[in-house]
């Protein structure tokens, strides 16, 4: 029995978890801590070091073993520890999981990057695109370090907090070189996560990237309590954006039926976990977004990256009523109300 129709032949030659000695995860937020602490669980050897920004967070998580800003009540692995010091983090660690939100990544990648080894592979899990220079996460990590690195890109449905308690989890890690994608399958697999790879970075980074503009979307319309059926029409309706526009950027069909297509999609726009969503819900029950944004301490991507999504539509010269509603909603030009009403008044088409 195998969860795929194609046979994964090609074995490593050695196992990198363990000659994995030390990790370092930029970025002590959520999911950093999370996946930090995922691989810190599959070998109690292993250093694993969180670089973050706040000395306070920095002391609860060596002290408590918690970190109590953003996974409160969580115990941490003992071979996860803190630091604020890049150059000390990041000595002599043989991979870098970058978990910093897409708009703050550029200036931090810059910051780092005379200590970051060119050799040291980045497992980026951030999902978003770039405000300003539209650029995926694959962009803009060689544009900001002004060199070329290896790096992977870990997407799928995978809340924190569910991660952090060791449920099971699903990702793909995508890269050009499919080797390096295999390595980071085999580092990250466990009992409790399965890793698929694939050589898909475009496919998978979109994906990431748009299904936190849908999951608002889904929220607008959880918010406003417009029932199943009009969740379900506009989660339909956004997957074939998705579609549209991941097909233009030359992405595989695969990828928009797998994990970090359609399998995020689901969990984000159905998952009471998603901020993203959350927000969704709070504009369509009313809330200003300023009040929203100023209330909530978590990044939700999709904010800065529905902007971006209505450059590149016009760009390919797709259309994307349901995505580019979203930046309209959240850019004060339109009402969520509107936006249904206008979204449901668009001619009636042929499926396509
Ligand atoms: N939380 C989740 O369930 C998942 C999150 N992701 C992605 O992971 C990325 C990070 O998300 P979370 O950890 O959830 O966010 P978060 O809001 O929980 O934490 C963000 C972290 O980044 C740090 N940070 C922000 N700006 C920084 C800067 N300029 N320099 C250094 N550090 C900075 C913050 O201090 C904080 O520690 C996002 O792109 C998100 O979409 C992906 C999968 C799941
Ligand atoms: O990407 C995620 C799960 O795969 C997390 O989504 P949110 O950022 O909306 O919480």
């Amino acid at each position: 029995m195998r969860w795929s129709k194609v046979f994964n032949t090609r074995k490593l030659a050695g196992s990198p978890l363990e000659a994995a000695k030390k990790i370092v995860v930029f970025g002590g937020g959520s999911f950093g801590t999370a996946m930090g602490c995922a691989l810190a669980r599959q070998k109690p050897d292993l250093e694993v070091v969180l670089l973050v920004r706040d000395p306070y967070l920095c002391k609860d998580i060596n002290l408590l073993h918690e970190n109590t800003r953003y996974l409160k009540g969580f115990k941490m692995p003992p071979n996860v520890r803190a630091t604020t010091h890049a150059p000390e983090a990041i000595v002599g660690a043989q991979y870098a999981v970058h978990a910093v939100p897409v708009q703050s990544s550029r200036a931090f990648l810059q910051g780092i990057k005379e200590y970051l080894p060119s050799s040291v592979p980045i497992i980026c899990v951030s999902k978003g695109l770039e405000v300003g220079s539209g650029q995926m996460m694959s962009e803009l990590i060689p544009s900001a370090l002004e060199r070329k690195q290896p790096a992977v890109f870990l997407s799928g449905p995978s809340f924190a907090k569910e991660v952090m308690q060791n449920r099971p989890t699903g990702v793909v890690a995508a890269c050009k070189d499919a080797k390096l994608a295999r390595t980071v399958q085999a580092l990250f697999a466990s009992p409790t996560m399965r890793v698929n790879t694939t050589t898909d970075v475009v496919g998978v980074e979109i994906c990431g990237a748009l299904k936190n503009v849908l999951a608002i979307a889904a929220g607008i319309v959880e918010g406003m309590d417009l029932g199943h059926n009009a969740l379900a029409a506009l989660i339909a309706q956004g997957c074939s954006e998705i579609r549209w526009l991941a097909e233009k950027l030359g992405a595989k069909p695969t990828t928009m039926s797998g994990l970090s297509g359609l399998g995020d999609i689901m969990l984000t726009c159905y998952g009471d976990l998603s901020r993203n969503r959350s927000v969704g819900m709070r504009l369509g029950r009313g809330e200003r977004l300023e009040d929203i944004i100023a209330s909530s301490s978590q990044v939700a991507e999709g904010v800065a990256t529905a902007g971006v999504v209505v450059g590149l539509a016009r760009k390919y010269r797709v259309s994307l009523p349901v995505l580019t509603a979203v930046a309209q909603v959240l850019d004060n030009n339109l009402t969520a109300r509107e936006a249904v009403f206008h979204i449901m008044n668009l001619p009636q088409i042929e499926e396509a």
